[in-house]
């Protein structure tokens, strides 16, 4: 990796870029408009209004879907080189299966988006499913059905076909593990159920095979023409040893091989993790399962999964200490005890607004270097890293958040050699913060949701981010950088 050309230990190389994040069902509203289907993200907050914190729901967010020149001119104030966002698989299919109609209208908007972010200079970075699966399909059996790999491929074609001209660079799932281990396994995400340790390994498995199918259509049918790349954004928190012990240092391992490493060692080395495997297979048989809960790739499914990805990209916010614990409860069928790893946070680390993310920036260090380390020094992108409040546009804590994690981050590509070329800040507003409704935000820009305008108001940590996208420089306050070049 040539960084000669960064010129202190705080400046990012010359070809690094910055960019932000938001997502369809965080922003877009305009739930029912336009030809748009339910989403399983519509269904939940309309049939069960107290799923999510003071009964919010998406049905107009941001209200993106009318005000994105608005978001756009954000973006430009802000100086970021691109945007990720992502698209409503039912605003393109109503209906969600193969064959089903599309909808011109959710084609035109995003075309639209993407044509007013490149007339602006800004590079879209496209996310194809970000949580919100169509509500049909749901009621046809959702991610742990088999069939749902037909109707991605069939969904992926169609973006690729309708878009693919203006978007290079496309990431096939957000946080698979999410969509399934919350969704299917623990209930804290739509469709909200619970069968854990046997649902979420479904999911995940129909949801692999998905992802590889919309990466050769794309290798296969739209590269030669359109020049794009392919890729899957996983998540992870970075998992410490609780102590120096051995058994400790195995049990973070196996913890980061059960979240990053259950969807990124399929794409990337043709598998499931090895102690993945033995764990489950080992569990299923002495609970009784004729076979394992842990589904299996066939030879040929491997070599077909193995190595689709163009770029590797990570989302990540904050860090568990891991600690060994006993084999005990061999009866309980579920993610966590297959896992069976201690994982509990620090006290002492800083708080945010959401009771999961404390501010622990060394984590990201260590996580990219695992990546490094376990991928064999992939391209890498940081796809979403941010932290919350509860509101207010003085927000120090954000500025201090983004200081130290890239501080962090310039340091594992400057002095580590890691291969990371993008860093995304989730995310440009204040969205739907899925269970927890608008309560903990996010945003570089705070938004109004108590008025129809959606007023958007730039917040002290945008200015932040764009003095460290204009110096490339970790700034320590406006009038003096920490790059001592760049002091002007
Ligand atoms: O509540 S519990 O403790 O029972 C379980 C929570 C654990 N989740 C929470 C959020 N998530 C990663 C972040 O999720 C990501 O980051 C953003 C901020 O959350 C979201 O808005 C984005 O849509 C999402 O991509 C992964 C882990």
């Amino acid at each position: 990796l040539d960084t000669s050309n960064s010129t202190s230990k705080n400046k990012f190389p010359d070809y690094f870029k910055f960019g932000a994040a938001t997502a369809s069902y965080q922003v877009e509203g305009a739930w029912n408009e336009d030809g748009k289907g339910e989403n399983i993200w519509d269904h939940i907050t309309h049939t069960n209004p107290t799923y999510v914190e003071n009964e919010d729901n998406g049905d107009v967010a941001c209200d993106s879907y009318h005000k994105y020149k608005e978001d756009v001119a954000m973006l430009k104030d802000l100086g970021v080189d691109y945007y990720r966002f992502s698209i409503s698989w039912s605003r393109i299919l109503p209906y969600g299966v193969t064959g089903s109609p599309v909808n011109k209208l959710g084609i035109e908007y995003y075309r639209n988006l993407t044509q007013e972010l490149l007339d602006n200079g800004i590079e879209p970075m496209v996310t194809l499913f970000h949580w919100d699966t169509p509500e049909p399909l749901q009621e046809l059996g959702g991610w742990p059905n088999p069939e749902m790999e037909e109707h991605y491929a069939y969904y992926a074609r169609i973006v690729f076909e309708q878009l693919g001209d203006l978007v290079k660079i496309w990431m096939t799932f957000n946080e698979p593990k999410q969509t399934c281990l919350e969704g299917y396994g623990k209930g804290v995400k739509a469709p909200a159920f619970t069968t854990t340790g046997m649902a979420d390994y479904k999911c995940t498995h129909t949801l692999i095979k998905s992802h590889a199918k919309a990466y050769h259509i794309y290798d296969e049918e739209f590269k030669a023409k359109q020049g794009g790349r392919v890729g899957m954004v996983i998540d992870t928190v970075w998992f410490e040893p609780a102590s120096g012990s051995e058994k400790d240092a195995e049990a973070a391992e196996r913890a980061i091989q059960f979240t990053y490493g259950w969807y990124g060692n399929p794409i990337i080395l043709g598998n499931y993790p090895q102690v993945m495997i033995d764990r489950i297979d080992e569990r299923s048989k002495q609970q009784g399962f004729a076979q394992s809960r842990l589904p299996k790739f066939s030879e040929e499914e491997v070599d077909y999964i193995k190595g689709t990805y163009d770029f590797v990209a990570l989302n990540m916010y904050t860090a568990n200490y891991a600690e060994w614990k006993e084999e005990t409860d061999i009866s309980d069928v579920g993610y966590d005890s297959d896992l069976n790893v201690h994982l509990f946070m620090d006290d002492s680390w800083e708080e945010s607004a959401s009771s999961w993310l404390r501010v622990v920036p060394w984590g990201l260090r260590k996580t990219v270097n695992w990546l490094s380390k376990t991928y064999n020094n992939p391209e890498i992108f940081i796809t979403e890293n941010g932290v919350s409040d509860r509101g207010g546009i003085d927000d120090p804590q954000r500025i201090n958040f983004y200081r130290e994690y890239l501080s962090n981050l310039v340091d594992a590509i400057v002095e580590d050699g890691v291969n990371v070329t993008r860093y995304t800040a989730w995310s440009l507003m204040d969205n739907f913060e899925w269970g927890s409704g608008y309560s903990e935000k996010f945003g570089l820009y705070s938004v109004d949701f108590s008025s129809p305008e959606r007023t958007r108001t730039k917040k002290a940590s945008a200015d932040y981010y764009s003095q460290v996208i204009s110096t490339r420089c970790l700034v320590d306050s406006c009038e003096n950088n920490l790059c001592a070049d760049n002091r002007k």
